[in-house]
This record gives structure tokens, sequence and C-alpha cells, in this order.
């Protein structure tokens, strides 16, 4: 086969939760244009999903209108071992350990299928996302190129890369875990414990989560390569550290080609269209307020929430997941709330966020830092109030406001006060502090378009990334053709 040009092949493999599907397909799109055959894969499950959420037409592809726009991107699904009626967000740990033993033996066999098929160009690469523990092995077995797409940011990645440092100094999986900052993590300055990711300041380190963490990031340093949804600028230090270790490329934020408008279905949910209610708001007047697809919080602070955001009197969309508190508790808001904030506030299960937040009419965004939404909301340049809820978010808030003082905290604990709540939604919505925010942020999304542009840094090493996945892909080939390294 030596002289004849094949075009590159990569399958990927989100998580199947909303925070990973999302940057996925956007990646999937602009590796597509690039001339990349992508083979998307989604679970059974996320697909089913996704096709309820689609009110008026089914779509069996959710890629199929891309690839009429001339895109190859294929798309399968697998099944991650339970039934579609299994509640994985309510039997989480079941949930994950199926993606660890079931759903890496589905994936084995269709990467097997894909890499061996006669009539199409194979697969030689695989991009899986860094939470997966068997990317490197499936890889390696298949002999693909394997890239490991971390939907984060890198501080966060940097943090879990460096465990063994942090178990060794005794601020992680000691009896007592130290307090003071940690200044030892290459290229990271000092760091609180209080800013490291839920899962790190645990005090029972043997869920099943830990055992992905565990897994996940010593298989990450078998990857060939690493992508970060991130800037360069806003990480400079961390993303060079890790560049010492493995090529990793910063090649964020990976939004949809055009902002507000994707023609791939990713929601989980149906989206409910606030635009007419927005469009009779004043400019920067309402309030968003969103906890992401995963977390989850207690009825209490949704209670507390509530009053907080009636007695605040801004103008609020409040997205409340109808999970948000669990699958099986469903009746949580104040009785008689939706009538006492009548058209002062919208609550809805879920909308197309990226559409909301590039409303004029939107000042400000209360949040559960969930990574999307901080650089969705850098890009719409809307000021954030943290409340973190479990996972990397306590480190992204750290970013926010520590590094890039585009936020404010919402409260130190995790239990929240009605009081708490009106006092820094008046702090974000009006006066000084906002004034500054605003400043800020721009500065912040200045970086990012920057990056985005055609000179940009992220531009720069998502042409440098493909480069080296072409020169590695061919030498794969070569390999595997000849048991060394064709000269192609
Ligand atoms: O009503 C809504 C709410 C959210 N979104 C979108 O859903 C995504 C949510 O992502 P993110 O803000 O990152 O939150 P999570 O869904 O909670 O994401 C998970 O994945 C992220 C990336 O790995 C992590 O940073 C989070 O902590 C983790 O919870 C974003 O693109 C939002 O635009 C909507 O479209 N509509």
């Amino acid at each position: 086969m030596a002289g004849t040009y094949r075009k590159p092949h990569a399958i990927m493999i989100p998580y199947p939760y909303q925070g990973h599907i999302n940057p996925f397909v956007h990646l999937a799109i602009k590796l597509a244009s690039k001339g990349f055959i992508i083979t998307f894969v989604n679970t059974q499950s996320v697909h089913h999903q996704i096709s309820k959420a689609q009110t008026g037409c089914r779509r069996d592809d959710i890629f199929a209108k891309a690839r009429q726009s001339g895109l190859d991107i294929r798309y399968a699904t697998v099944s991650d071992g339970f039934p579609l009626s299994f509640d994985r967000s309510l039997n989480e740990d079941q949930f994950v350990e199926g993606l660890i033993h079931v759903f890496s033996a589905h994936i084995d066999e269709l990467v097997g299928n894909l890499v061996n098929s006669e009539t199409e160009p194979p697969a030689t690469c695989l991009i899986s996302d860094t939470f997966f523990v068997w990317g490197s092995v499936i890889a390696r077995k298949h002999n693909l190129v394997h890239v490991s797409f971390w939907t984060e940011p890198a501080l966060v990645l940097t943090l879990y890369y460096h465990l063994d440092l942090l178990r060794r100094n005794g601020h992680f999986a000691s009896p007592v875990n130290r307090r003071d900052n940690i200044d030892y993590i290459p290229g990271v300055k000092a760091i609180e414990p209080g800013d490291l990711m839920s899962y790190l300041q645990a005090t029972d380190i043997w869920t099943v989560v830990h055992q992905v963490i565990y897994q996940a990031f010593d298989d990450v340093k078998r990857a060939d390569i690493i992508i970060c949804n991130t800037v360069q600028e806003l990480e400079l230090e961390t993303i060079s550290a890790l560049n010492r270790k493995q090529p990793t490329y910063a090649i964020g934020p990976v939004f949809p080609a055009s902002f507000t408008k994707s023609n791939v279905a990713t929601s989980l949910w149906s989206e409910s269209d606030c635009t007419q209610w927005l469009n009779d708001k004043p400019d920067g007047s309402v309030l968003y307020v969103s906890f992401g697809s995963y977390a989850h919080t207690s009825k209490q602070d949704i209670l507390e929430m509530a009053h907080g955001l009636s007695s605040s009197g801004v103008s609020f969309i409040w997205v409340v997941r109808p999970d948000i508190v669990s699958s099986d508790e469903t009746d949580f808001l104040p009785v008689g709330f939706e009538d006492q904030i009548k058209d002062r506030g919208l609550i809805v299960p879920w909308c197309c966020q990226i559409a909301v937040i590039s409303h004029p009419a939107i000042g400000g965004f209360l949040t559960h830092c969930g990574w999307n939404s901080i650089l969705e909301s850098i890009w719409c340049s809307v000021p954030l109030v943290c409340y973190p809820l479990v996972t990397d978010q306590f480190t992204n808030r750290k970013l926010v406001i520590n590094d890039w003082k585009i936020g404010i905290n919402l409260c130190d604990k995790q239990a929240i006060t009605r009081d708490e709540v009106v006092e820094k939604i008046s702090l974000l919505m009006n006066g000084q502090v906002l004034d500054e925010l605003r400043a800020a942020i721009k500065e912040v999304r200045k970086k990012l378009e920057l990056a985005l542009s055609t000179n940009g840094s992220s531009e720069g090493n998502f042409h440098q990334f493909v480069e080296k996945i072409k020169t590695q892909m061919r030498e794969k080939v070569g390999i595997a053709a000849n048991g060394h390294l064709s000269s192609r």
C-alpha cells in the first residue's frame, strides 16, 4: 500500500455524560472538516435519551445532518451492559463498574471490527475520554494511535496525574491529610487542599469512582497524545509541565462551529425555549442558574436557593433538572413557589444553555462550575457566582475566583443559606463588583478569542495535533505492514 493515500479514520468515545459528549461532538466535527473519517460511539442509553429529547423528529443517527453537509462522520451505538430502563443516575456505582468491565468489552469488539474492516479505510486512531480506564489497552491491542481527550482544565489533569506526589507528601490518602498548601506539583503554583477535586478531599478513598481515578490516570500515561479542552494562555505553566511528560496540546475551547447553532443533537433532555421570555427583559438584568447535568444537591439546598432567588428581587432562569435531588425525589420546590415568582422567574427542566447565556438579557450565571459552563460563560462575557458541588468543580472555582477574578463565591461550605444567596446575587448583579468582574471577564474572553483565531495557540496546537496523529498513524500502518517503519 506504499504511496497510496488513505484518509485518517479515528474512533471517538466520550464518557456517557453531557459535559463530555458535547466537547467530543464538536471535536468530531472539527476533525471531520480537516478530512478525517470519524466513527463516533455513544452508549445505546445516551443515544436513546438524546433521541427521546428531540421534539418533532426522530433521529436515529445524530450525525445525519453533518453528513449531508459533506462530513464523513459515522455513528455507532454500543451497550453499556445495562437495559435502557436501568436508572444510571440512581445507581452510579454499578453503572461505573459496568463502564469499566462490560462497556470496554463491547468497545473492544467494535474496534476490532473497524480495524479489520476490508471495505472501509480501517480505523487507525482511538480518541477516548481520559476517564476511561482502558483507552491505551484497547488502542495497543489493535495497534491504534491513542489520543486521550481531557474535558476539564489542565490543572485538574495534572493534579490527578501526580496523585503519587500528593500521596507521598501526605495531602492525599493519609490517616489525617495535611492542610497546608500544596507547592510541589510541577507547573502548579501553591494550591490549597480545599481547592482539590472533591474525590481527593474525601475520607472514603475506596469508592468505585476512586478505582476509576487510580486506573485512568495511570492509563493516560501510556497515551500517545493528550489533548485538553483548555487554552494555553490560561494555563501556560501547567500545560508546559505536562508537555515535558507527554505530548499535550491545549486545543480549546472546543465549541460548536457556529456557537449558538449545532446541527448535531446532543441534549439528554428536551430543551425549553427561553427566548421569548428573555426578549421582554432589559439587557443584563437576568440571572441564569444551572447546576449542569451530573451533580446532585440536597432538598434543603434547593429550598434555600429557591427562597434566596425569590427574595433577591432579580429576574432569573433556573434550570431544575428532574433528577437534581435524586431521580426518586421529584417534589422538592417550595409549595406555591412558581406562583410566587410569577413572570420574574422562569423554571425549566433543561434549555439550550449556549443560546440562553448568549442572550443580551443575561447578566450573571450562578453555576456549579462545570468546565463547559465556565468556558461558555467566558465566551459570552457573563460573570459567575460559584457554587461547586462535586468533582473538578472546586478546582475550577479556584481558577475562576483566584486566578482570573471573573466570579465570586457563593459559600465555603456546601450547605447554603437563603441570606447568602440574596447577598451574592445582589453583589453579582449590581454595583462595583459587577463592573470589576465584567472588565476581567472581557480580558479572559479576549484570550479565548485570540487562541481560536487563525494564528492563535489553540488553532496552532490543533494543527500540530492533527499532523502528529497523521504521522503516528502512518508509522503504525508501516509497522503493521512491514514489521518496521515504512519509508512513506
Ligand atoms: O440546561 C442546560 C444545562 C447545561 N447545558 C449544557 O450542558 C453542558 C454541561 O457541562 P458542564 O457545565 O461542564 O457541567 P456538567 O454537565 O456537570 O459536566 C461534567 O463534565 C464536566 C467536563 O468534564 C465537568 O467539568 C463537570 O464537573 C462534570 O459534572 C454545557 O455544555 C451546557 O451548555 C445545556 O445545554 N442546558
